[in-house]
């Protein structure tokens, strides 16, 4: 891949996966890139590499800019293996006894996964380092997403390498935000729902330090997907909306079906909820992927889940999506839970208790109805939808 030109002197010599489809659970429908930074000034520093199977493309695209060995300096801002894996070759390949920059959290993890003695320079926050011309600041953001995550802040620049944050799961030769379609959100959206929200509090006052700092930020360069440089505060804006758990007049149905008794209630609900003006979404689970349901949940103001009883509990599939939900720590939602059974029932119950576990708003009298529903039992569904969808009106 021919490395993309961000700025003068400054590149984007990472790589594609085209063809990733599941990224450790994650949908990554659109596969995805891992962004590595090279800065060439008197010292010429890369920031980041790529997973693996990608060392030699990585080598590959920093070879058409400059021989490797010139390389002075590596920067790791996150230790996850599709950051981190090319660093064995990186390191030496532009020859041993090289510095790597990282969080103290960060030499201590990159042990942890790398038997090689590196020169680990662990960096404070707020720490300075001069590369000639331009100066990188480093800026702890630990647990955003891991213990050891940093940003890189390229001052004279005004460029923010922010590794995780910000990015996408994304492939594709537009590789800046005034090149993409409406992908860049929905995928910004996504990748933020399923890897950032349990962080929000975090990612909240962050976001409050680094404008209070006044830290101008002119481009925001993640380690996935597409570059922000025609509108960083698009971005910066969504995240705000999106730690602060803002939630639209919306809700989703989520459920599964064995003989589909639960997918006519999950649709009478859905047409109750909207009947009262409120957007209303059924999700069928084994037709959607979780991260798919996370990503309509982000900014969903209810979320009601219906379950058939299988074996006297929930449906496995709905487990599922309520274990991965309930880490991600939704908040500030209304929630609501119904389902057919044959003769225990005690789904509804058990689903409704993983919402009251997660402070969902519950909103109460969920239709558990025995079998196929009939006429009065489709009513009540109904009418629990107007319940809920009230709700959410009040709440919005
Ligand atoms: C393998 C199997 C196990 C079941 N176990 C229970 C059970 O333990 N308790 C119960 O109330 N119903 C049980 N049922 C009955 C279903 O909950 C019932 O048929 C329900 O209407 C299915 O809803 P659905 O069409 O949405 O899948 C079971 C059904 C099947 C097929």
């Amino acid at each position: 891949m021919k490395p993309t030109k961000i700025a003068e002197g400054i590149y984007d010599v990472g790589v594609f996966d085209w063809n990733i489809r599941d990224f450790h659970g994650y949908s990554t429908d659109k596969g995805t890139s891992y962004n590595a930074f090279l800065i060439i000034d008197e010292k010429v520093a890369l920031i980041d590499t790529v997973k693996a199977p990608f060392a030699d493309q990585l080598i590959d695209n920093i070879s058409q800019v400059i021989d490797p060995k010139k390389i002075d300096l590596v920067v790791s801002n996150h230790t996850e293996m599709d950051h981190s894996g090319a660093l064995p070759r990186i390191m030496h390949r532009i020859g041993e006894g090289k510095p790597l920059y990282c969080s103290k959290m960060g030499a201590k993890n990159l042990a942890s996964h790398f038997p090689n003695a590196w020169d680990y320079r662990p960096v404070k926050d707020g720490e300075e380092l001069s590369l000639g011309k331009r100066t990188l600041t480093f800026i702890e953001t630990r647990m955003i997403h891991w213990p050891d995550s940093m940003f890189s802040y390229l001052k004279e620049d005004r460029i923010l390498f922010s590794s995780d944050g910000f990015g996408q799961h994304y492939a594709g030769f537009e590789k800046f935000d005034d090149q993409a379609g409406p992908e860049l959100m929905v995928q910004a959206k996504k990748y933020y729902a399923n890897i950032l929200l349990l962080y929000a509090p975090r990612i909240l006052k962050l976001l409050e330090k680094v404008v209070n700092a006044g830290i101008q930020i002119d481009m925001i360069c993640p380690d996935h997907g597409m570059i922000w440089r025609k509108d960083p505060a698009k971005i910066i804006d969504a995240y705000f909306k999106w730690s602060r758990q803002e939630t639209d007049k919306k809700a989703i149905v989520v459920y599964d079906t064995m003989w589909k008794s639960t997918e006519t209630m999950a649709n009478a609900v859905a047409e109750g909820i909207s009947s009262t003006g409120v957007k209303a979404k059924p999700i069928h689970i084994r037709s959607s992927h979780r991260s798919d349901i996370m990503t309509d949940t982000l900014d969903a103001a209810a979320v009601v889940v219906g379950s058939p009883t299988l074996n006297n509990q929930m449906f496995p599939t709905v487990a599922d999506v309520l274990t991965y939900m309930k880490g991600l720590k939704p908040a500030n939602k209304i929630g609501g839970a119904f389902g057919s059974y044959g003769w225990s029932g005690e789904a509804v119950k058990l689903v409704a208790a993983e919402l009251e576990a997660m402070k969902f708003a519950m909103v109460e009298g969920g239709p558990r109805l025995q079998y196929v529903p009939e006429k009065a039992g489709i009513e009540d569904c109904v009418a629990y939808g107007k319940k809920i969808g009230e709700a959410v009106i009040e709440k919005e």
